[in-house]
């Protein structure tokens, strides 16, 4: 058995952690022989329902659940972590776009970014799910200056699978006969699905479907998707942005399917004339703990509009913050 690692979560008690905790103690995230001790941050008036939480996963009797921590001071919940999830901010309800929730979050982040500096292992995994999660990841990042930035994400996983579904049900075939699909940009509305280099068990997804569908029909279902959620449960997804949230840290420490890539908001360094320093939704591959973005991926016309204006979205939510960027 491995040596325990440390697993910060935010927003603990929330809707999120309560399907994300239970299944990163199961092992489902960093494998079956790594035990974690999960340290668990939310704020002073929600320790009770953490406290429910914690005992909830006592009585789970995880093996590999190695300890707990709930706290409401982020220096305890961050200190030595090596990887920390970064879920508690406030959700949107109907009606809202995510960036929408920037003035009631962004603080939040500035805060977390200060604590993961002072006292996080210098080579934590952060990945960002708190709304809006690119620009969240920004700020984070900007506030823990001793950190390589590389190690700052944000979550697009969730799109990704959408997508992923979305395209399955329309040819008829299963997710697994599925490769190559790539989310571009933020996690928004603005946000690219693009299949033109995915292809569909062996066949290339473009051939499959016309032109009409893609544009019209599976670029906004996609986009939309988070909202249709809101709408039909009365509260934004949880399982599935958990479920999301496992398979990219997992995806991450562990490594990416062989012959596919996952979708990643990475610190981008200028691929694709993407803004460098931005935190951009890419192509990704993952060996030995690490991330790379996939070069040499074609893109069109249409692609490149769509890529860019996701990108100029990006732009405007990184100034309207700019007094929280160090
Ligand atoms: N990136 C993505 O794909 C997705 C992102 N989200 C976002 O995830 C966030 C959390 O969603 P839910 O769990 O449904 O919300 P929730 O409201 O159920 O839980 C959020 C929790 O965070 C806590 N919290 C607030 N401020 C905090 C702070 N400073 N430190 C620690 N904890 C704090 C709250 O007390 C609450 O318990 C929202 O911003 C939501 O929009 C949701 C789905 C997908
Ligand atoms: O739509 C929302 O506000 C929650 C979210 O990010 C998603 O479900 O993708």
């Amino acid at each position: 058995m491995k040596s325990p690692v440390r697993v910060a979560v935010t927003g603990a008690a929330g809707q999120i952690s309560y399907s994300l905790l239970f299944r990163i103690a199961a092992g489902e995230m960093l494998g079956p022989d790594q035990p974690v001790i999960l340290q668990m941050l939310e704020i002073t008036p929600a320790l009770g329902a953490l406290k429910g939480v914690a005992m909830e996963l006592d009585d789970c009797a995880f093996p590999l659940l190695a300890g707990m921590i709930c706290t409401d001071d982020a220096n305890v919940a961050f200190k030595d972590a090596d990887y920390a999830l970064l879920v508690g901010a406030r959700p949107r309800g109907p009606g809202m776009e995510r960036k929408d929730l920037l003035e009631a979050n962004a603080a939040i982040f500035s805060v977390q970014g200060k604590a993961i500096n002072d006292h996080a292992s210098r080579d934590i995994k952060v990945l960002v799910v708190g709304n809006p999660a690119n620009t969240n990841a920004l700020i984070t990042q900007r506030n823990a200056p001793d950190i390589n930035p590389r190690q700052f994400t944000a979550m697009t996983r969730l799109d990704h699978n959408r997508a992923l579904t979305q395209l399955a049900q329309k040819t008829d075939k299963t997710i697994n006969d599925i490769k190559h699909l790539t989310i571009w940009g933020n996690h928004s509305s603005t946000q690219y699905p693009d299949i033109h280099h995915a292809t569909v068990d062996g066949q290339d997804a473009m051939g499959l479907i016309d032109q009409n569908w893609y544009e019209n029909d599976f670029i906004p279902t996609v986009q939309q998707r988070g909202a249709a959620i809101i709408d039909a449960r009365g509260a934004s997804s949880a399982a599935s942005a958990a479920n999301a949230a496992i398979f990219h840290m997992r995806d991450w420490a562990l490594g990416t399917a062989e012959g596919d890539w996952a979708s990643m908001a990475v610190y981008s360094d200028g691929s694709y004339g993407i803004e460098e320093g931005l935190i951009y939704s890419f192509p990704c591959v993952c060996k030995d703990g690490d991330w790379e973005i996939v070069q040499g991926v074609e893109t069109n016309e249409f692609s490149v509009a769509k890529m860019k204006a996701t990108e100029d979205e990006l732009k405007q939510e990184r100034d309207a913050v700019s007094h929280l960027l160090p």
